[in-house]
This record gives structure tokens, sequence and C-alpha cells, in this order.
């Protein structure tokens, strides 16, 4: 089981070590374009086994892709994050052409790969990384949801003051500030539905800060956040590679599903061996299917940013 990192810079190097302390790949290969870094960063993590007791394989390259022949899984962390006040669409422009090539080499070298997109406006990217490549739609896979729904849970948890283990909730619509949908009504702490303990202002309050999450670290960490969406990355990862069908909110090519075509957005996918394995098209209310619509709109307009970008 091989996974290739490509970027391994703040998000990278934290999947590669989330994937390694939990054995999820037997082999890891972070590639970056600094000379020297990946190869430092995967020497650093290498150093960790005898303590944290793993026996994952990781090695680091500057920019030579033979190194990440055969890959099982390919994640895509290169390109810029986003600064204090900057929002994600900012980053178009770099990040763009950055992801088509990156895409394109590792397919030079594991053409059988599952890809997984991270690189910011991870919905655009996603999309842009399927177009260019032409892969089957359920191989290229953008990772947003599992974060959203994870920050969802947490900001459930402290509003509960209950453990975020024992609630499930998820995000679905653009990885976006003002894209995303967390499902409050579909939330619940153990079975039972969070409204029984928490008041709709308090889950309306819940529902804006998991939107503007990733701002507010951002806020607080001059940069954007990596723990989280490391561990977020290497959850999907260990879904796709153990073939586990674990149903994860991913950006995944819609055709028909939610009334939306042509764009890549998030919405509750089963993931397995074989990457997306299904789209569950769940039922939403009125006012989430307007929600839903109106995400699926500005997630449109990158796409439509993103032709003019690359022409
Ligand atoms: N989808 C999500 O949920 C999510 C979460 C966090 C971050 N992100 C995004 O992930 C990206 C990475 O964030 P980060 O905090 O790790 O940034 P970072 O700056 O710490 O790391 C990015 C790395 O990419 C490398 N890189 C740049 N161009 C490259 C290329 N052509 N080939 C190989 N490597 C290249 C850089 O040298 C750097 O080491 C950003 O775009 C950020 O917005 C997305
Ligand atoms: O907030 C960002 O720009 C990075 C990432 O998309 C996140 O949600 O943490």
């Amino acid at each position: 089981m091989k996974v290739t990192i490509v970027g391994a810079g703040n998000v990278g190097a934290t999947c590669a070590d989330v994937i390694s302390y939990r054995g999820i790949a037997s082999e890891v290969v972070l590639l970056d374009i600094r000379e020297g870094f990946a190869e430092g960063k995967a020497l650093d993590i290498m150093q960790c086994a005898t303590n944290t007791g793993f026996n994952t394989k990781v090695s680091g390259v500057t920019n030579d892709y033979s190194k990440t022949a055969g890959s099982d899984v390919v994640v895509i962390t290169s390109g810029i994050p986003r600064k204090p006040g900057m929002t994600r669409e900012e980053l178009i422009g770099i990040n763009a052409g950055i992801v088509k090539t990156v895409a394109e080499n590792v397919l030079k070298h594991s053409p059988d790969t599952i890809i997984v997109v991270v690189s910011n406006p991870m919905d655009t990217m996603t999309y842009l990384a399927l177009k260019s490549t032409g892969l089957p739609k359920n191989r290229i896979i953008g990772m947003g949801g599992a974060l959203d729904s994870s920050r969802f849970r947490t900001y459930l948890s402290l509003a509960l003051d209950k453990p975020a283990n024992d609630i499930s909730a998820m995000v679905i619509g653009g990885h976006g500030d003002t894209t995303m949908i967390p499902l409050t009504r579909l939330a619940s702490y153990n079975g039972i539905p969070v409204s029984q303990f928490l008041s709709e202002e308090e889950l309306q309050k819940v529902a804006a800060d998991t939107m503007v999450g990733g701002a507010t670290l951002t806020g607080l960490l001059g940069t954007s956040a990596w723990y989280a969406p490391g561990a977020s990355v290497a959850f999907l990862v260990d879904s796709i590679l153990n073939d586990q069908k674990k149903m994860i909110a991913c950006s995944v090519f819609v055709e028909g599903e939610y009334g939306q075509n042509d764009i890549c957005i998030g919405v509750p996918c089963i993931i397995g061996k074989n990457g997306v394995e299904e789209i569950l098209d769940i039922k939403l209310n009125d006012a989430e299917k307007a929600l839903f619509a109106k995400s699926a709109d500005a997630v449109r307009q990158m796409n439509d940013a993103l032709k003019s970008i690359l022409v």
C-alpha cells in the first residue's frame, strides 16, 4: 500500500505523520519542489518510528516523480495556503497551474492511482484535476467535507459539553466560508437529535462557527490549519486503502445528484478501494435544497473563473 503526498508542507507532512503512526500504508513518499525539504520531513517522521511503534517506510524526494511510481493513492497538498483576511478562492490563480501539472506528473508513474485533492480552492481544484486528467470520476476525490464535518462535530461537542466522538454530523456543499452547509437538522448525539439539547440560536451559532472554522484558524495562526486537515486526509486515505466503505462527505463530480451537473461539490459518499463507490443522494428539506443550489452556483462560478485562467 503506497501513498504519495505531493507538497510536504504543513498539511502534507502532517498527513504523512498520521498515515505512518496509524499504520494506514506500508510506504509513504513525500515530494516537494523545495530542495531537500521533503527529504528532511520524511527523515524526521521516520525517527518517530521507535517511539510511536510504526513500520511504515517514509521517504522524501525533490521533484523526482519516478520515486512515486506504483502509488495506490496520491494526495495533492502542493500550493499556497491563504493568509488572514483572504478567502480560499483567492488562491485559484497560483494553485491551478500547480495542481494541473502535479496531477499530470503523478499519472505518468502511477496510471491506476486514486487522486485526493486538498489544495484550495478545493472544489475547483478537484474539478480541474478531473477535467485535465480525464480520469473516471470515482478516482478523483476532493477532501473538504471530512474536515468541515470534524469541525462541526467539535463545535457541537463544545456546545453540548459531550465527547465529539459521540456526535454524528455532516457538512455538505462547497468547501468555502459561505458555501458549506452544516446539516444541523440531521446532527445527533448518539442518535438523539441535537435539537433536543440545543436551542435554535445555539445551533445557528455552531453552524456559523463551523463555516468560518478555517478562517478562524488562519486568523489565529497566520496561515491555514494543518493538524485537523492532515488527520482528515489520513482518515479518507484509510477508507480507500483499507476498503472501509465509510460514508464521508467528499467533493466529487455530480451527474444529477442533488439536482446538479458538471461540478465537483461536497456530498455524502461511500469511500472504498475503488475511490468513490457511491454517492448518497439524501433527502434534503426545502431550505437545505435552496442552500445547496446557492452553494453549487458559487462553485460553478469558480469553475468558470478557472476556464479564463487556464486559457
Ligand atoms: N481542502 C482542505 O480542507 C484544506 C485544508 C488545509 C489546507 N488546504 C490547502 O492545502 C494547500 C497546502 O497547505 P499547507 O498549509 O500545507 O501549505 P504549505 O505552504 O505549508 O505547503 C505547501 C507545499 O507545497 C509545495 N509546493 C508548491 N508547489 C509545488 C509543486 N509544483 N510541486 C510540489 N510541491 C509544491 C511547497 O514547497 C510547500 O512545501 C493550500 O492550498 C491550502 O489552502 C486545504
Ligand atoms: O482555511 C483554509 O484556507 C484551509 C482549509 O481549507 C481549512 O479549512 O482549514
